[in-house]
């Protein structure tokens, strides 16, 4: 089963397939076009770039972006993520690292604790923070300067952030699902990375299939790479990538075990919907927060779910697709 958060093992081998400039990061053009005129400008008056919020469904290259922003730029980039940052503490000792001009990237904004959250507002502003030392009645604040600095977010949905953070950001950038051309490109690059020999059909079959999501097709690519060493030749062409995904249970629209369950789930519980988020969920086994984030909306992109104010319903094309006859209702 191809499930679609990063391991531990990937985001080892990522590393060496991330581009590291505007140039290497191909599609996201709109992203990428606005990024090179702030960049060049900020660069040009030997400022420190305005904070940047990255949004879209995970996999698309958030954390790639962020890095490439720091290597445009010239400066570190420090990580971390908003549930690692469990108190205020945490927070000011990365800002205390920070050079001039650095960039923080964290992931999963969203879910920074409020606390830490507030601590961001004066931090993003004018770059210092009050800290609170001493207890009881001898507590007082310490003003805390920090140098100037660029703040990356990365969240999965903007919604989700309170307007005081969001407003913070010069710079919003969504994100969107890569079009077969983009991914094929992308395959072919991570190909070359791994020397594998890979035909341009082959290259196009995995794109196809992999749900609009760099992940998933560096995913793919492995594991069709695999197959290809193994069962044949070592040569991926458009036949080959077919017999593998088929195997990876990833069928010819790219929905993969857990989009198809979700489909039949509707279809055979729920006479196609309306069905609610949290039902659904728990009906396959997931959290809710996982199908809204990663499934949902490319299940929605592809037509094959419709959002009403009563739920969820699954279309004509979901029936179609998975050949369940389709009853009228309304
Ligand atoms: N534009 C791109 N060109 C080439 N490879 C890319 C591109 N975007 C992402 N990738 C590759 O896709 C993988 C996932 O990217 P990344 O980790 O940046 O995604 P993400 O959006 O941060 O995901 P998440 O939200 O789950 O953290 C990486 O292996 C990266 O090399
Ligand atoms: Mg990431």
């Amino acid at each position: 089963m191809v499930s679609q958060e990063a391991t531990a093992e990937e985001e080892f081998s990522e590393s060496s397939l991330r581009p590291q400039y505007l140039s290497q990061y191909i599609g996201q053009a709109k992203v990428k076009q606005e990024l090179e005129i702030y960049i060049k400008a900020a660069k040009y008056r030997s400022e420190s770039l305005d904070h940047v919020l990255l949004y879209g469904p995970p996999g698309l290259g958030k954390t790639t972006m962020a890095i490439v922003i720091a290597n445009e730029m010239g400066v570190q980039v420090k990580t971390t993520s908003g549930p690692a940052i469990e108190r205020p503490g945490d927070l000011v000792a990365l800002l205390n690292e920070l050079e001039p001009g650095d960039v923080l990237f964290i992931d999963e904004i969203h879910r920074l604790p409020r606390v830490a959250e507030e601590m961001l507002y004066s931090a993003m502003e004018d770059f210092y923070v009050d800290i609170m030392v001493g207890q009881g009645p001898t507590a007082h604040p310490v003003h805390f300067a920090l140098p100037p600095f660029t703040l990356v977010g990365a969240t999965t949905r903007a919604g989700m952030l309170s307007a005081p953070l969001r407003d913070r950001f010069g710079i919003i950038s969504h994100m969107e699902y890569y079009d077969t051309d983009d991914l094929k490109e992308i395959v072919l690059r991570s190909a070359t990375i791994f020397k594998t020999e890979m035909m341009e059909d082959g290259a196009y079959e995995i794109a196809r299939r992999s749900r609009g999501t760099p992940r998933i097709a560096n995913r793919l690519l492995k594991r069709v790479r695999d197959f290809a060493q193994v069962q044949s030749n070592g040569i991926v062409n458009r036949e080959l990538a077919d017999r593998a995904l088929l195997m990876l249970q990833v069928d010819h629209e790219g929905l993969d075990y857990v989009d198809q369950k979700i489909l039949k789930t509707m279809i055979e519980l729920y006479q196609g919907g309306p069905v609610g988020l949290s039902t659904l969920a728990v009906n396959i086994s997931e959290e809710t927060e996982t199908v809204e984030d990663m499934y949902e909306p490319y299940l929605i992109q592809k037509g094959f779910i419709k959002r009403t104010p009563r739920g969820r319903l699954a279309t004509r094309l979901a029936y179609d697709h998975l050949g369940y006859p389709y009853i009228e209702t309304d």
